[in-house]
């Protein structure tokens, strides 16, 4: 397991306490009713919006690991005809496209993309 595995998460910047824990993910803890965040409401809107967002982060995750694999494929191929790993001007470009499109939060999301999809030697 990696140290990260282990690490305890960061806080959120604006919730500094943990706040709304499932209290029944811990054995021998309350049912889940109990588990509810306090002073939060959860109309349905909430609710409905939450599962979107669950769905949508599914798909991100599962196009992630579907550009993990291509990359994978991309260097193995360069690889084989005797290139290096990486291709830095092209992660230039994609950090580019990504800024384009996002601003500077895009050139975080763009290196942590790389990361994922540089491989591991
Ligand atoms: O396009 C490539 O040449 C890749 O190897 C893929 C990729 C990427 O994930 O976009 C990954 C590593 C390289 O440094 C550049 C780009």
């Amino acid at each position: 397991m990696t140290p990260s595995a282990t690490a305890t998460p960061a806080a959120h910047p604006e919730h500094p306490e943990p706040v709304g824990l499932d209290a029944s993910a811990v054995p021998g803890a309350a049912p889940a009713e109990a588990a509810e965040p306090v002073g939060q409401p959860t109309p349905a809107g909430v609710r409905t919006g939450r599962a979107q967002i669950d769905d949508l982060d599914a798909r991100i995750l599962a196009l992630i690991a579907e550009r993990v694999h291509t990359a994978a494929t991309i260097q193995a191929a360069r690889i084989a005809e005797g290139g290096r790993r990486l291709d830095l001007k092209r992660e230039t470009e994609i950090i580019a496209r990504y800024r384009e499109a996002l601003g500077r939060p895009g050139v975080t999301v763009a290196m942590a993309v790389l990361e994922l999809c540089r491989g591991r030697v």
